[in-house]
């Protein structure tokens, strides 16, 4: 048995780093306990896992940040990869709106398509309903779409699912008569008022079954995190009580290494935690199989919707957290999808708009449509029990 210097390297993604260890006639690279071998003065032997050790060089070698930070570089969701070099922008823009036209010029489509049917309304809160500032706090609605979720909640079950946590996303929207989903859906709440509220019970609430367990540890990282972070100018570190968000939109971009580098000392102590990207935020989130798509699908149940054929959802949302709920409607065949960009991005839905602004203009169109199909719908059977 002796000490080597050795190259060790991850075919899959290249990532290659020397490391002194101590080598035994074993055939394996790496001491687990029960191949622990015979002390030898001078050798530290550390037990660890081959998946661990894989990890740990990850961390150390800076493979994995640069992998984040291309990541932080890139758009939420992921703009479209590089594309042929004989089409132009124009074109690529051109094709991409094809496959995702707006929503307001299909609005006919749309509505002939959810005839006969329900349309439960999903709306994602920052870069939906609210346009993206760099306060995370001044994410300010204003009262005209305000107006105008609460019309659309007067005809259509909605829901605001968001990342941020229930109460500061409800101090933003204050419409008691909606469905919240804070913490990426991981904190539901039903409304508290009007006729959507089930008569004589509490409002629902929900969160999946693990998810209090997280919250001393959430309420540790975010301290960690603030701790940490504090040194990079512009950082935010947002509580939103089942996951933490950590801002980089004020960050100069030449120090996004050394942010990532921070989170990632923090999050190597918290193996149930995962991190995920939005608009120029990492978010910190528990390991648990629970995301906006999820949340979807619990509300359409508790609405009584599960299995209706007659239900047609809508979720309208603009980064990358959101495309778990577009995926869901992908995959149920039922409703679409709205992603709200102003740039081509890889989606799962099925329409596009540009901007907040153009999202309140289509759901003043909604219920306009909406009062008059019933006006129709009266007159009609007025004039039947006429004749
Ligand atoms: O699911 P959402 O409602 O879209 O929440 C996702 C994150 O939204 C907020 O951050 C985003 O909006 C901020 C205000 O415009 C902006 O400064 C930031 O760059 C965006 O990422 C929220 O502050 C985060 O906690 C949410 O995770």
């Amino acid at each position: 048995m002796t000490k080597q210097n050795v190259l060790v390297s991850d075919t899959k993604s290249g990532l290659s780093m020397a490391i002194t260890v101590a080598v035994t006639n074993s055939s394996s690279l790496f001491t687990t306990a029960a191949q622990k071998p015979p002390a030898v003065p001078g050798t530290t032997y550390i037990t660890i896992s081959k998946k661990k050790l894989l990890e740990n060089l990850e961390i150390n070698s800076g493979a994995k940040i640069n992998a984040w930070v291309d990541s932080m570089r890139a758009s939420s969701p992921t703009h479209l990869k590089s594309t042929p070099s004989l089409l132009s922008v124009d074109d690529v823009h051109d094709s991409w709106t094809q496959q995702h036209p707006s929503a307001l010029e299909m609005f006919e489509q749309i509505t002939n398509a959810s005839k006969g049917k329900q349309i439960v309304m999903f709306l994602d809160y920052d870069g939906t309903l609210s346009p993206i500032v760099e306060d995370p706090d001044r994410a300010f609605m204003s009262d005209a779409m305000r107006a105008t979720v609460r019309k659309v909640a007067r005809y259509f079950p909605t829901a605001i699912v968001s990342g941020r946590c229930r109460d500061k996303v409800y101090s933003f929207v204050q419409l008691a008569e909606l469905y919240y989903a804070g913490s990426h859906g991981m904190d539901i709440k039903g409304p508290s008022k009007g006729s959507q509220r089930k008569k004589g019970a509490e409002a629902v609430l929900f969160q999946p079954d693990t998810a209090s367990e997280f919250l001393p540890m959430i309420d540790e990282v975010y301290e960690a995190l603030l701790e940490k972070t504090k040194s990079t100018d512009g950082a935010i570190v947002e509580n939103n009580k089942f996951c933490v968000s950590v801002h980089f939109r004020c960050v100069d971009e030449r120090k996004w290494v050394e942010l990532a580098q921070q989170v990632k000392s923090v999050l190597k102590d918290y193996p149930k935690l995962r991190l995920t990207q939005g608009r120029k935020v990492l978010e910190i989130r528990p390991t648990i199989k629970w995301d906006k798509g999820k949340a979807l699908e619990f509300l359409l149940e508790s609405l009584g919707y599960a299995n209706r054929k007659d239900v047609f959802p809508v979720y309208i949302g603009d980064d990358r957290t959101d495309e778990d709920a577009f995926k869901v409607l992908k995959e149920r065949r039922q409703g679409f999808g709205i992603l709200v960009s102003k740039t081509p991005k890889e989606t799962s839905a099925a329409y596009s708009l540009q901007e907040p602004a153009e999202v309140m203009n289509f759901l003043q169109r909604l219920v306009q449509w909406k009062k008059s199909s019933r006006r129709q719908f009266r007159a009609s059977r007025k004039s039947e029990e006429i004749n």
